[in-house]
């Protein structure tokens, strides 16, 4: 149920309200205690009952809910992943299940297997893949209305190359989506997204700027604010974001702090320690579920000082300075 504080803000509200001959509640108010100021007078001009009102504002609050998970879907508590086969056939055995605003890495060699287990989870598997993986919400196994609902999807996937084809500034781009997902104040998200966006990315854009002309690491910018702020999936997987000219760590603080459950498969160790498990690759199959331990985090400090200073002897090379001293 919405709560009345959000029914206030809901454009919806001062209709219903004037449909029963009365204003907005007054801010602070509880509905219950307006109605119950209402005197008997008015009621009787108003044609309805005490108790009418009441049970009118039950059925409006039940609508805006049945609305509301319309758009968004039931609520997620959790994810969880039950282990399939790896190539050779033999049975994973494991289970993971994660919760809204967990990260979780996935690493391992080239080929083993990370960008065919994100496929898994965007498909919700039941055991119809070549992994015979299966994945479950909440506990269980999703209505099928739900894992081919096109109108909102669980999961939303970042993947390394974003292609525009559209002939729009990034501000339109933005309000057209913000529309599409019947935002109240479209052009103030628009510009929160485009700020944090431009807080991700290593060179800034600006409203105007064409979308075709951003550049890898400002789509991926871009598209990263957008899903934090914009999209209702609660699921998030990101298929390699290192070298992609953006702040790494603080895309997917973002996403985490949108309670997003994120799957991160990636090369970069920081990324990946970032995660509060890891899940280990080899021959297509999950080898080990590891918990990142608090000394792995306290070696973060040095693995950024690191990072740092590689992406310095970068920028350096780019800006072709000569490279003699470290
Ligand atoms: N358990 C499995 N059973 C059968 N085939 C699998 C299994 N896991 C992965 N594969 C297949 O193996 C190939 C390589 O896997 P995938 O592309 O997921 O590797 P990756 O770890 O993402 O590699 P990279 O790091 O290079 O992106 C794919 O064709 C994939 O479908």
């Amino acid at each position: 149920m919405p709560s009345e504080e959000l029914l206030r803000k809901h454009p919806y509200a001062e209709d219903f309200f004037t449909s029963l001959g009365l204003a907005l509640p007054p801010p602070g108010e509880s509905v219950g205690a307006y109605f119950g100021r209402i005197t008997a007078d008015t009621l009787e001009d108003l044609g309805v009952e005490r108790h009418e009102l009441g049970e009118r504002f039950d059925a409006f609050m039940a609508l805006l809910a049945s609305l509301q998970e319309k758009r968004t879907g039931p609520a997620i508590d959790s994810i969880t992943i039950q282990g399939g086969v790896d190539k050779s056939g033999a049975a994973e055995g494991f289970a993971l299940t994660v919760a809204p605003g967990e990260v979780v890495s996935i690493v391992g060699p080239t080929g083993s297997g990370k960008s065919r287990f994100l496929a898994d989870i965007e498909w919700m598997a039941q055991g119809d893949t070549p992994t015979k993986r299966r994945v479950l919400i909440n506990g269980a196994v999703p209505d099928p209305s739900r894992r081919f609902s096109l109108e909102y999807k669980l999961v939303a996937q970042l993947s390394q190359n974003m292609n525009f084809v559209m002939d729009l500034s990034v501000e339109e781009f933005i309000a057209m989506h913000a529309e599409s997902r019947m935002v109240n104040d479209v052009a103030g998200i628009t510009r929160t997204i485009i700020a944090k966006a431009n807080e991700l990315a290593g060179e800034q854009f600006s409203s105007q700027t064409p979308v075709t002309a951003l550049s890898g690491g400002q789509s991926r910018a871009l598209m990263i604010a957008d899903t934090s702020c914009l999209s209702t999936s609660p699921i998030v997987l990101i298929d390699e974001i290192e070298n992609a000219g953006i702040d790494r760590k603080r895309a997917v603080r973002t996403l985490v702090d949108e309670r997003k459950i994120v799957l991160m498969a990636t090369h970069d160790p920081i990324l990946a320690l970032m995660g509060d498990r890891r899940l280990v690759f080899k021959n297509g199959g999950v080898r080990a579920v590891i918990a990142t331990t608090p000394a792995e985090r306290a070696n973060m400090a040095a693995f950024e000082e690191m990072d740092a200073r590689l992406t310095a002897v970068r920028n350096a090379l780019r800006n072709g300075e000569q490279i003699d001293h470290i």
